[in-house]
């Protein structure tokens, strides 16, 4: 495949339904004057999963946190699951953020004075959504954690507690799990195992995941690649290998 393919959103869409993430146009000013995100067109569907690569300070926990409603965008609208984020008021954005978007993070942010499966109901009792048994206990034994529910996290190693994490980001079913490098605590073996897992979720179970990374290899294992220079998608790569991301990459951090 071409490294040169041009920036180009991914416009599948399923059965009428509204993409996962739309965004469109989406700006990001700082200090009126620099283009932390410039003009960023994006569509992720149901059940892909996205990777966001690009050198460092390109704009990838910018594109990251407008899409997820935890910043706000100079212009330009984000839509979670066909819902336009900037329409909701405060309390209807925090709802959406814990029943329609899950978040895993580097550092897992489990709490630590809770078991494993009181931090994986949490966001449930947060958002007051009942907790659906039937998905919660098959969640757990996809992720791997059944065994351990009775647990704090820290009685478990990284992998067990970015298995829990993935799990909690899940309870809600949500419409898009945002991965902000969640395999960048973990050792070569156990991350490639959390992708595993992150993949076969999206395969098996028509999750949507978008995630950062700086891992050529991480991103391999996605759907595809946006690739994010200057604020802007420079590419999109639908499908590509480890060494062909770490030579982009590399070309892109020598500009
Ligand atoms: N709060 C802020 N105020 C001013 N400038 C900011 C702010 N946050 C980010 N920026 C700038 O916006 C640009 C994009 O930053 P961003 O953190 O999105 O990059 P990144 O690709 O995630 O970088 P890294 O890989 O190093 O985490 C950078 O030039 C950064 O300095």
């Amino acid at each position: 495949m071409s490294m040169l393919t041009a920036p180009r959103p991914d416009l599948r869409t399923d059965t009428g339904r509204p993409p996962a993430l739309l965004l469109r146009e989406v700006t990001k000013t700082y200090d009126g004057a620099h283009h932390a995100l410039d003009r960023v067109s994006l569509e992720v569907r149901r059940g892909s999963f996205l990777a966001i690569m690009g050198p460092s300070g390109s704009g990838k926990s910018t594109l990251l946190h407008c899409a997820a409603g935890l910043d706000t965008p100079t212009s330009g609208e984000v839509l979670i699951g066909g819902t336009a984020i900037a329409k909701l008021g405060e309390n209807q954005r925090t709802r959406l953020r814990r029943s329609r978007i899950g978040f895993v993070f580097q550092s897992y942010n489990l709490l630590p004075s809770l078991t494993v499966e009181e931090n994986l109901t949490l966001p449930l009792r947060l958002a007051g959504t009942p907790a659906d048994r039937r998905w919660l206990l098959d969640l757990v034994e996809r992720v791997g954690i059944a065994h351990l529910l009775h647990r704090r996290p820290g009685e478990l190693s990284g992998g067990q507690q970015q298995r829990a994490a993935i799990a909690r980001s899940l309870a809600a079913r949500p419409e898009v799990v945002f991965a902000d490098e969640p395999t960048g605590a973990l050792d070569l073996d156990t991350a490639a195992e959390v992708l595993d897992l992150l993949r076969e979720l999206v395969d098996d179970s028509g999750q949507t995941v978008v995630m950062v990374t700086h891992d050529p290899a991480a991103a391999a294992r996605a759907h595809a690649t946006a690739v994010v220079a200057d604020g802007r998608i420079e590419h999109y790569l639908p499908g590509a290998g480890a060494e062909d991301l770490a030579a982009l990459l590399a070309g892109l951090r020598k500009r």
